[in-house]
């Protein structure tokens, strides 16, 4: 029942639904005048090797120390997340400016992708459970190999990475201790990123032999690089149900996104009694929110605890296989979980507001068209609402959060992140809303984006 369900969506999906050699087939190679170009744009530009070992930017050093021990005695004084945010990337720039060219492209060769590998692998034989047991206590490799089923050997090698990109704390040879990430990875909704994500970016890794493929244009066919990389023929969504526990691990790697973030519902961010719980109707039927494409109803079980004196009833809309996975007394007894496809007729009917969290990011325009459709056709004029919790990227300056969200979106299911005016093109010239206003609260931050029917 459950994985025909997901794959149904592709039959809502206007774009046409191709194998994946055929999906190939039918784009073209680039043409052998781009290669050429390609060959003569890589020739030797004489950079001297001295480029390569020295700092990345060493005139920047002095500023970025002045601008860090400021920094430090704002936050070491105050310990708000604002100032911590701000050491932060004045440290990433400290960082990167001291780092040789060729350091960076070790640690990102190298270094990055193996310490994914070595946390995957931690995650997926519960290496972080039994580390974490008695956590003051350091633990052998010979008792965490007997623990895990891990060769001694092979987890040898696995912790000493770990270790030594300050992953988890080396007490002595081949002895650790857990520090606070690794203690973090026990929670399921952290940990669980890894393997969802170790799947994922097999399309990540692919997708320049995919745009090769493709002719080097923005993919947004739905056979696209996640389709090439893997290979299948099904979509990323079919993809995650069939294959368990890919699609537990994806909704509760959502989880694990939005902790410690702002939230829409906060006061300081949208005026939720103001504007959405004031002017609702109060009758039994009457609902206050549908959460549309709610997973697990992170979002919607926050609301019901956040504010347990609305009105109305509350309801959770998802795929079949994502809405059985809830388990009884999982979220707030108020929420009704309801099983629906987002390119069909929505059932509930006038509402006092859809949302919908992330779920745009994830299709292109035309399938989005088909799934704002759906939600005006069942909005009441005068009185219901569209709230739309995505990023909206300032066209200069963007968050490196949004733009790596923006990446994975490319190469999983061919969408993206949108900038403001291009939301307000979807949205207000396309699927003919209007935008009552965009509710931010800073760069890196998913908007609040209000809707109405014209
Ligand atoms: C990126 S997740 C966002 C989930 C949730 N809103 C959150 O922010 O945590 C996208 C959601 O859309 C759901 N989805 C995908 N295709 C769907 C469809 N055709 N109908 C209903 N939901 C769908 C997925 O199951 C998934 O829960």
């Amino acid at each position: 029942m459950a994985a025909p369900a997901i794959v149904a969506q592709s039959a809502h999906d206007e774009r046409p639904m191709l194998g994946a050699e055929e999906g190939m087939q039918q784009t073209p190679d680039p043409s052998s005048q781009q290669q050429d170009a390609v060959e003569s744009s890589t020739q030797d530009l004489s950079i001297p090797m001295s480029t390569a070992i020295s700092p990345n930017d060493d005139p920047a050093v002095p500023s970025l120390l002045a601008s860090i021990a400021a920094l430090g005695d704002r936050y070491t004084t105050s310990h708000d997340n604002a100032s911590r945010l701000e050491l932060l990337a004045h440290g990433r720039s400290l960082v990167r400016a001291l780092e040789t060219p060729r350091e960076t492209m070790i640690k990102h060769c190298w270094a990055q992708p193996s310490a994914f590998m070595c946390l995957t692998l931690g995650v997926d034989t519960a290496l972080f459970h039994h580390l974490s047991r008695d956590p003051a206590r350091p633990k052998t490799v010979a008792e965490l190999a007997e623990a895990t089923g891990v060769e001694a050997v092979l987890l040898a090698r696995t912790m000493r990475h770990l270790a030594s990109m300050g992953y988890i704390s080396e007490t002595a040879a081949d002895e650790y201790l857990p520090t606070n990430f690794s203690l973090s990875l026990t929670i399921p909704i952290i940990g669980d990123g890894y393997p969802v994500t170790a799947d994922c970016n097999v399309s990540l890794l692919r997708f320049p032999a995919y745009a090769r493929k493709i002719g080097y244009r923005e993919p947004n066919e739905a056979v696209g690089a996640y389709q090439y990389a893997m290979p299948t023929e099904e979509s990323f969504f079919a993809y995650q149900a069939s294959h368990p526990p890919l699609l537990q691990q994806f909704n509760r790697h959502m989880g694990g996104y939005r902790q410690g973030r702002p939230s829409w519902m906060d006061s300081g961010f949208f005026p939720v009694q103001d504007r959405l719980v004031k002017g609702a109707q109060t009758g039994k039927d009457d609902v206050l929110l549908v959460d549309v494409g709610g997973s697990l109803g992170h979002d919607i079980d926050e609301f019901a605890r956040k504010y347990p004196d609305s009105p109305g009833r509350l309801v959770l809309e998802d795929l079949p296989a994502v809405v059985e996975q809830i388990k009884p007394g999982q979220i707030d007894a108020r929420v009704e979980p309801v099983s629906c496809d987002f390119f069909a007729e929505n059932p509930v009917k006038g509402a006092r507001a859809y949302y919908m969290h992330s779920v745009l990011h994830d299709w292109p325009d035309a399938q989005s068209l088909a799934i704002l459709s759906r939600i005006k056709e069942a909005m009441r004029p005068g009185y219901s609402k569209l709230l739309i919790n995505e990023n909206c990227i300032p066209d200069v300056g963007a968050h490196w959060e949004s733009t790596a969200l923006d990446m994975q979106m490319l190469s999983l299911v061919s969408a993206r992140e949108r900038t403001e005016t291009q939301w307000r093109q979807l949205i207000e010239e396309k699927a003919g809303l209007s935008v009552v206003k965009v509710w931010s609260v800073g760069n890196g931050v998913e908007s609040l984006i209000e809707c109405e029917l014209p």
